[in-house]
């Protein structure tokens, strides 16, 4: 059966496992991240031995997603599910099972989707039910729309509080243009606050569903949740593949193990996979022999074999992560198929300059970098040279909160010490003129404060497209605007302006011309490139105005005046002083306390390798995530 190589890798409790991708230079040894296989330290079901997926033909298989807004209890419903179909224990009850990453614990977000396998019985027959929990956020969306490709339909799930939001739209949108089945569900019913005859309102006029098909629950409670598998089992066809047919078997995700290396979740979309049978891969025409096969129950248990209509884990001796990629087709070398269609790779949208705080730690970096790319595919990682801060990098990123996270899990997980530049967007020159992305924002939100978002969404140059009520209390608006407008803090405004209640999601929209200068920032006359940036000309004076204002708050004083100088075209927009000190810190220090001198010297230079010099200017970490956000 299973090596004892293989079967260390699959039960270690913690952590041993790296999630690849394609961005960065891949073939490593890594030794150090947690991810889904973690949860195998997960009690399960002690009744493993006895499941064997050649007992699911197509017919008993029902593949779902669960689909909705950011904290409208998608997890937990995932929890529930897990806990009614006996995959992991009641103990575990309430733990978030499959949120993993120590971000996604800590944030209580999804960033990475999972994947788990369920058997439940119904009407005397047993059906194998695969089930891909899904992040809400908008940042996240490549990884809700590859983990739709391995499904047959989802359940829809809305906040009974806060009724249908931008997301619940964009990821309705998403299923339903890959003809999914979708099922809706209403959560949090148990709340005081709760109007679910509202949400039946909502879903019935804006996304035209039958209430009739409406399930009502509260998956934190369990209330009504024992309706869920039947209804899934009922209305959401089963997948079509044939056992017998040529293999055909769409790469969904993939992670790397250091003791077995790439692990792939597959959707088996039609033929068989065993262990000991070759596999090519239709993007590098590579052939491999499979090591092992299993479900994941959460955690990886392996099987005898996978077929037609099953998603599930494939080891095959491929040690070098760059020759997977997901939506890659794997077939069998005597009978070629065509590839299956595959995903879109996601475009990066957000770009931040990323740099050591010590220089001396460059190598150290570029290792944790690599690692953490490996795990996210949609980085996108270029070297670059910046003359204030040295060697470093320039990060694309799919939107600010996806940049925060990656810089989280580079501290948190590499204890990487970094300065990451205000984030901007790409723009684009053709011939003389910029161009700048645009971007179709659609807002949902209570109707009480539309005055407000308008005057918001006018002050980021956005250009109505849209403004209608989805009942007597909330409206939904669309805007045309540029995309460096919403990348900065306009979530956090759009927030602060609704109480919160505002939600807010975003498409492309192409690019546009537009009238764009470069602001520079100059510390006694040295320009600081990490800090210039391009803008529209009809913002510089203002925000010239800020972030002069901004540096002369977390400038320190030095022993020499430090002029600050923002400037357009080699014109000053706007100029602070900050006042020269001269700071003996062993002043005090009257006789002969020559320890406590030491001690407060030595205190000064550890202060001071935390600073970063931009000419003779020292700035500390602190000055730069605070220059970053804003009002402070
Ligand atoms: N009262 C109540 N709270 C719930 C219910 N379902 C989820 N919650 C709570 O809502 C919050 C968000 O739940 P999650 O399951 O993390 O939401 P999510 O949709 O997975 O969030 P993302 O993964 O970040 O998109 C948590 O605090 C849950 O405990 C419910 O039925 N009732």
């Amino acid at each position: 059966m299973l090596s004892s190589v293989v079967r260390r890798a699959l039960e270690k409790p913690y952590p041993a496992q790296i999630k690849l991708g394609l961005a960065g230079p891949l073939g490593l040894t890594v030794n150090s991240y947690a991810l889904r296989l973690q949860s195998r330290s997960y009690a399960s079901k002690p009744k493993e031995a006895e499941l064997n997926p050649e007992d699911f033909p197509p017919e008993r298989i029902r593949n779902f997603s669960i689909i909705a807004h950011i904290d409208h209890g998608k997890s937990t419903l995932a929890d529930r599910l897990l806990e009614l179909t006996d995959t992991i224990s009641s103990a575990m009850k309430n733990k978030q099972v499959l949120d993993k990453l120590k971000v996604e614990r800590e944030r209580g977000i999804t960033v990475k989707a999972q994947t788990a396998t369920m058997v439940q019985e119904y009407k005397g027959e047993k059906y194998l039910l695969n089930l891909v929990d899904t992040p809400g956020h908008v940042d996240f969306s490549y990884e809700v729309s590859r983990s739709l490709a391995a499904c047959q339909g989802c359940l829809l799930l809305v906040d009974a509080c806060r009724g249908i939001q931008a997301q619940t739209l964009a990821n309705f949108h998403l299923a339903f243009a890959q003809d999914l089945v979708i099922i809706p569900v209403i959560n949090k019913i148990d709340l005081p606050t709760a109007e679910p005859e509202r949400v039946v309102k909502q879903i019935e006029s804006l996304l035209e569903m039958d209430s009739s098909s409406i399930l009502q629950i509260s998956a934190k409670s369990g209330m009504n949740c024992e309706g869920i598998i039947p209804s899934i089992i009922e209305n959401i066809p089963c997948p079509t593949g044939n056992s017998k047919a040529p293999l055909r078997a769409l790469v969904v995700d993939s992670w790397f193990d250091t003791y077995v290396g790439v692990i792939s979740l597959m959707s088996i979309v039609d033929g068989t996979v065993k262990k000991g049978s070759a596999i090519m891969s239709a993007n590098t025409g590579k052939r491999y022999e499979i090591t092992e096969v299993g479900l994941m129950r959460p955690h990886g248990t392996p099987t005898t074999a996978l077929y037609a209509g099953q998603v599930g884990y494939v080891v095959c001796n491929m040690k070098d992560a760059h020759e997977l990629m997901s939506g890659d087709t794997f077939f069998d070398p005597q009978e070629p198929v065509e590839a299956l269609p595959g995903f879109q790779v996601p475009k990066p949208m957000v770009f931040a300059g990323l740099f050591p705080m010590d220089t001396d730690d460059f190598t150290r970096l570029q290792e944790a970098i690599t690692k953490l790319t490996l795990n996210d595919s949609s980085v996108q990682v270029k070297k670059e040279t910046s003359t204030a801060l040295g060697q470093g990098w320039r990060i694309g990123f799919l939107g600010t909160l996806h940049m925060d996270v990656f810089r989280q899990r580079l501290e948190q997980e590499y204890g990487a010490e970094v300065i990451i530049t205000q984030p901007n967007v790409l723009y684009k020159e053709r011939k003389t003129e910029l161009l700048e992305p645009m971007v179709l924002a659609t807002i949902v939100s209570p109707s009480d404060c539309l005055g407000q978002l308008l005057e918001l969404c006018n002050s980021r140059r956005g250009e109505q497209q849209d403004l209608s009520y989805i009942d007597d209390t909330r409206v939904l608006l669309r805007f045309r605007m540029p995309m460096a407008e919403v990348v900065t803090d306009f979530y956090d405004e759009l927030k602060s302006r609704s109480a919160g209640y505002a939600s807010f999601d975003y498409e492309e929209m192409g690019y546009e011309h537009s009238d764009l200068v470069k602001m520079d920032v100059l510390l006694n006359s040295k320009p600081v490139d990490a800090l210039a940036v391009i803008m529209h000309r009809s913002k510089t004076r203002y925000a010239g105005r800020e972030l002069a204002a901004k540096l002369k708050r977390v400038i320190q004083r030095q022993l020499f005046e430090v002029a600050i100088q923002t400037s357009v075209n080699n014109k000053v927009i706007a100029r602070e002083t900050v006042s020269a000190l001269r700071k003996n810190v062993t002043a005090k220090c009257y006789g002969g306390d020559v320890t406590r001198k030491m001690k407060l010297l030595n205190k000064q230079k550890e202060g001071k390798k935390r600073m970063k010099s931009i000419g003779s200017v020292q700035l500390s970490q602190d000055a730069f995530y605070t220059l970053m956000s804003k009002d402070k």
